[in-house]
């Protein structure tokens, strides 16, 4: 996903007026249960030749205050477009949303308000010390000068980075920038982060260190946390999550949840010749299941999956078919991803094609 052109142009009154307040202001309205609901939100694009690019399809979408949301969909499926409808930096084509109780046709100011907003692309000044960055933030949004040095100091803290405050951002290690980069958005505390894939670059550590301090916002703030990632890990360790394909919806809930409804098990064998093999569990399965074979060898998809393999490795064996590894796994994440949507997670990430033209199994 792309930063918006215009993001920064968006909030400077609104950034003073929240900033310095730090309670609502009068006019304010009251924030509901839900931090963003959305109902038949549409989204269209004119295309070339008349065509119509529906790049947003109806969604209806809650997202609880306090809760760490994940949205996940393939390359195209309509996340940014999402995030910048919710953001109010683009107008619906139809439909309605509320983002901290602010509706995004109405009240697109106080929308940006009350939102902040993480993309991908570095907007901190490498050569600039931590609080040299965050203080020209706070004061090109025109912050008077004591109230961006208080509203810096406390976002440095927030982020654990008040050691660090006179480091340059350069020297700063991957997760620490990140957290900078998240501190700057917090500085006109938004009652709803939109995070666009914060963790993406960053080695395992860092990115366990950005989230140990989103868990934290969480905890000590309360903040809403709308984050789009391709690591399923991270999505596992999220509220709720919802998946997004060509425009629509089509799947939220808790990761738990989610992989419950999918039921079946993975099993997999490997054998001496699995082209055989293949068509001797072919056999002995239901009717309606999809057996595939690929690098992890044979696998299909089966409720109690552990209960089908001393059966199959029995028949296998029976025709002289020696079976060197069985294994039945419940379902994953990726697992829904692909019950989903047809592909794997890993094959919306750029270069990870690879790994999706290997994923066959069943179940679909
Ligand atoms: N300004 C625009 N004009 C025309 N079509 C657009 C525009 N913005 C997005 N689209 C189209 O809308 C669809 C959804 O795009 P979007 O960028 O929201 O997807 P995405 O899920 O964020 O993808 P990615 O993960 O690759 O960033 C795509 O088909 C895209 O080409």
């Amino acid at each position: 996903m792309q930063r918006h052109a215009g993001e920064d142009d968006l909030a400077p009154a609104a950034l003073r007026t929240a900033a310095l307040a730090r309670t609502p202001a009068a006019d304010d309205p009251p924030e509901p249960a839900c931090a963003i609901s959305t109902r038949g939100l549409v989204k269209s694009y004119p295309g070339p030749d008349g065509t119509t690019t529906h790049a947003v399809s109806g969604l209806d979408l809650d997202v609880r205050r306090g809760e760490t949301f994940a949205f996940l969909g393939p390359n195209g499926a309509g996340k940014s477009t999402t995030i910048s409808l919710l953001c109010a930096l683009a107008r619906p084509t139809s439909g309605r949303a509320t983002v901290a109780g602010a509706d995004v046709l109405t009240q697109p100011h106080l929308v940006r308000r009350r939102v902040g907003m993480l993309f991908q692309h570095s907007a901190v000044d490498p050569d600039l010390t931590a609080e040299q960055n965050l203080h020209i933030h706070a004061r090109l949004y025109g912050l008077p000068r004591r109230d961006a040095r208080r509203r810096t100091a406390e976002v440095l803290e927030t982020a654990g980075l008040t050691d660090r405050r006179r480091s340059p951002v350069r020297t700063l290690s991957g997760g620490m920038r990140r957290r900078l980069e998240i501190a700057r958005q917090l500085l006109h505390a938004p009652g709803v982060l939109f995070l666009d894939e914060p963790t993406t670059g960053l080695d395992p550590h860092a990115r366990a260190e950005v989230w140990e301090h989103l868990r934290a916002l969480r905890e000590r703030h309360g903040s809403t946390l709308f984050v789009t990632t391709h690591y399923l890990e991270e999505a596992e360790n999220c509220d709720r999550l919802a998946i997004i394909d060509r425009g629509r919806l089509v799947a939220q809930g808790t990761p738990l949840a989610l992989k419950a409804a999918i039921g079946d098990d993975r099993v997999v064998l490997r054998t001496d010749d699995d082209d055989a093999a293949k068509e001797v569990v072919r056999r002995l399965a239901p009717p309606d299941r999809t057996v595939g074979v690929d690098a992890d060898g044979i696998s299909l998809r089966l409720p109690g999956g552990s209960a089908w393999i001393p059966r199959l490795c029995a028949a296998l064996e029976a025709l002289g078919i020696a079976v060197n590894s069985a294994s039945a796994t419940p379902p994953t994440l990726d697992d829904v991803f692909f019950h989903h949507t047809g592909r794997s997670i890993g094959a919306a990430q750029p270069g990870r094609a690879a790994a999706a033209a290997t994923r066959t199994g069943g179940g679909r």
